[in-house]
């Protein structure tokens, strides 16, 4: 089998988040869900939620589903790289995405979330495509949607095609070749760490020479930017009048009206150019004249991270075959 989703910016002004609607159990509940490949837990605002927590999110009632069964005695609590959060107890259902539908799913229902959810009234939890080695389900840790679905898949991938200010897709089972231009070039993944892991091959800013740099780091749907060695971050803002690594921001941040240099990126042979106004994230604060880069340092995460930014100006193949590998092309 195949499925096709959209993956469709939460901030109509700011790519800060992609969503994808999901349906659980029956009669459906259809939800907006973040997939998310670094992280494997599947979870969802849910009835088990003090209402105090939810503002304008979809709900999953199990108890409204006539498929869904209470997984006795399991629990589940997340922490994301920003801080977010959330718990609470698992019922397995029916998930369908894009006509592709995996029975008996471990739905990890919400009994508490953090703020940072709270307030992100459109996203109604999130879909984990990493490694399910991460998941966090106790005493017995469950698999992701994509691994469930793996066998009844026509090819054991799902492709992210992810757009600048529009709406992208999730592609399982399928590699659409009219969703790129030229080859795929794979590169091993190591899955050790639970997340997808591989190798870029350099870098360069704006016009310049390419540096030639084997980079470990992992391709994260679920994270808006990205996140690179502090030497390649300060290269890359040395070009950006006015720019500076500020404290109270939490990175580096420049004129709003300053103009950015490409960012460009090697895997393997091939060359990835995110342009300048994917690197101009969003003002500081609503109407700000400062802007927040769309490049950081990643010295903080101690973990490289090809977030949303990267992935954007790609189309990005992950491979769960055996062993997975990961695949860059243009678009
Ligand atoms: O949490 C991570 N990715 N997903 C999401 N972020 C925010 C909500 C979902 C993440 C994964 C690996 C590393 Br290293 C740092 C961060």
């Amino acid at each position: 089998g195949t499925g096709s989703a959209a993956a469709v910016p939460i901030n109509a002004d700011f790519d800060i988040a992609y969503v994808t609607p999901v349906t659980l159990g029956t009669p459906p509940q259809t939800l907006q869900l973040d997939f998310d490949s670094g992280s494997s837990d599947l979870w969802v605002f849910s009835s088990h939620l003090p209402t105090s927590q939810i503002r304008g999110q979809q709900i999953y009632a199990p108890n409204k589903s006539s498929t869904a069964k209470l997984l006795d005695g399991h629990s589940w609590s997340i922490t994301y790289g920003d801080g977010s959060g959330s718990r609470g107890n698992v019922y397995t259902d029916n998930v369908t995405v894009g006509g592709l539908t995996v029975g008996s799913q471990a739905i990890e229902c919400a009994q508490q979330v953090s703020s940072s959810f709270t307030t992100e009234d459109h996203i109604d939890g999130l879909v984990g495509l990493g490694f399910s080695t991460l998941n966090t389900v106790s005493p017995k840790s469950q698999l992701t949607f994509f691994d469930n679905a793996k066998s009844n898949l026509d090819s054991p991938v799902f492709t992210a095609d992810l757009k600048y200010k529009q709406a992208g897709t999730y592609d399982f089972g399928f590699i659409d070749e009219a969703k790129y231009t030229g080859e795929i070039t794979y590169v091993p993944v190591n899955s050790d760490p639970g997340y997808w892991t591989f190798p870029s091959s350099g870098y360069a800013v704006g016009s310049g020479n390419f540096t030639a740099s084997s980079i470990s780091g992992i391709a994260d749907t679920g994270t808006s930017l990205v996140y690179l060695p502090t030497a390649i971050v300060t290269a890359y803002y040395r070009q950006v009048q006015g720019a500076t690594n500020s404290r109270s921001y939490g990175g580096y941040v420049f004129p709003c009206a300053s103009t950015l240099p490409t960012f460009t990126f090697g895997v393997g042979a091939a060359r990835f150019t995110i342009p300048a106004a994917y690197l101009n994230y969003a003002p500081v604060t609503p109407g700000s004249a400062t802007c927040f880069g769309g490049l950081q340092s990643s010295s903080g995460v101690g973990i490289n991270i090809w977030g949303d930014v990267a992935l954007k100006a790609a189309f990005v193949v992950f491979n769960g075959g055996n062993p997975p590998t990961i695949g860059w092309a243009a678009k």
